[in-house]
């Protein structure tokens, strides 16, 4: 639906772009004319994607851990002295597992709190003070999950994407004056890599629940990104601040899914 220049001559970054979503973000933008660096921890699995993406653009990687401050810095470094600019940061780069509440311990929570929400956190800094701030312009888009009603069964990553989700609010004001928007695209359920590293009894789950969804399916990768590559474009230059829930309506309908109910019965 974009037109196929959109994006031409920009930088795009895209965290955890070697699978699921954030690879296909990441071919989606050099499909519209982007310059795409992906980055992700596994080295070997990133530099497949990075050929596999060749395809369609030009592409770069580099391996970062985004719970890492200085392999962050070393990135920002790598596309300052390859590009000179970053005009677009997509922070995908995230993931949790399920579990109760009550059986999440400290090592478990911070593991994801720190994936998710200080990892998050520290790349938008460093990339804002390196580039978007100076230039006086950028785009940021946060994937967060849909955590409209809590998340029942994961309360670290609903925690998580919950301050991601309110940390956009303050930094679309924030930032306003040096022009950059700031906005979270809050996928339901999608079919990708993702949900593979599931229990098998929460994906025996899946087609039931899929019922409970209104729209009575899980959302495609191909859904998400349409929602990132429309609130990065021209086309939503004056909206900033929000989240867009790309999830078949399920954020109305969440308490049907039962995660937690399915944790409970196979943890009894
Ligand atoms: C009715 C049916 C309803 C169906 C609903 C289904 C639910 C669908 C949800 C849809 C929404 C979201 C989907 C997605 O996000 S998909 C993408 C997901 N991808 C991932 O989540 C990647 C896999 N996850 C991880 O990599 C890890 O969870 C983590 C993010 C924590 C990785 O961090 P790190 O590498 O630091 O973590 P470690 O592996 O070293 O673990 C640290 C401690 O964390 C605890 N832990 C980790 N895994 C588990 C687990 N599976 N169960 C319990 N506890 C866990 C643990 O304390 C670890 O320390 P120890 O190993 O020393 O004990
Ligand atoms: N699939 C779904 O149903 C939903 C997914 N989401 C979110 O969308 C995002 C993408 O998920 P999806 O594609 O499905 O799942 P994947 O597990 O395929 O993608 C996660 C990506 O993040 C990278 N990653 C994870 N932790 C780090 C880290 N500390 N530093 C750098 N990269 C990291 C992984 O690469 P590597 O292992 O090489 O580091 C991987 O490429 C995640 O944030 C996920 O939570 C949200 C809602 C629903």
């Amino acid at each position: 639906m974009l037109r196929s220049d959109t994006f031409n001559a920009k930088i795009v970054l895209v965290t955890g772009g070697r699978s699921g979503i954030g690879f296909q973000i990441a071919k989606d933008f050099l499909q519209l004319g982007a310059k795409v660096i992906i980055c992700s921890r596994k080295e070997e699995q990133l530099q497949k994607a990075a050929e596999e993406l060749s395809n369609f653009g030009e592409v770069t990687h580099q391996a970062c851990d985004i719970r890492k401050t200085e392999e962050i810095q070393q990135l920002a470094k790598m596309i300052k002295e390859k590009y000179g600019r970053l005009d677009i940061l997509i922070n995908n780069a995230g993931g949790q597992f399920p579990a109760l509440a009550e059986y999440i311990n400290d090592k478990g929570w911070n593991a994801v709190i720190n994936n998710n929400l200080n990892g998050t956190f520290s790349m938008i800094r460093e990339m804002a003070n390196t580039f978007f701030i100076p230039q006086k312009s950028g785009v940021i888009i946060n994937i967060i999950v849909d955590v409209f009603r809590g998340f029942p069964g994961m309360a670290h990553t609903g925690a998580a994407r919950a301050g991601v989700e309110n940390l956009t609010k303050t930094l679309a004001m924030e930032w306003s004056d040096f022009n950059i928007r700031i906005n979270c695209v809050a996928p339901g359920i999608i079919e990708s890599s993702g949900l593979d590293t599931y229990p098998k009894q929460i994906q025996d789950m899946f087609e039931e629940a899929q019922k409970a969804i209104p729209l009575k399916r899980f959302g495609k990768v191909e859904d998400v990104s349409n929602a990132v590559t429309f609130l990065s474009s021209p086309m939503a230059e004056y909206i900033t601040g929000i989240s867009l829930y790309v999830d078949g309506a399920q954020h109305l309908n969440f308490d049907k899914m039962g995660l937690a109910n399915v944790l409970k019965s196979f943890i009894s």
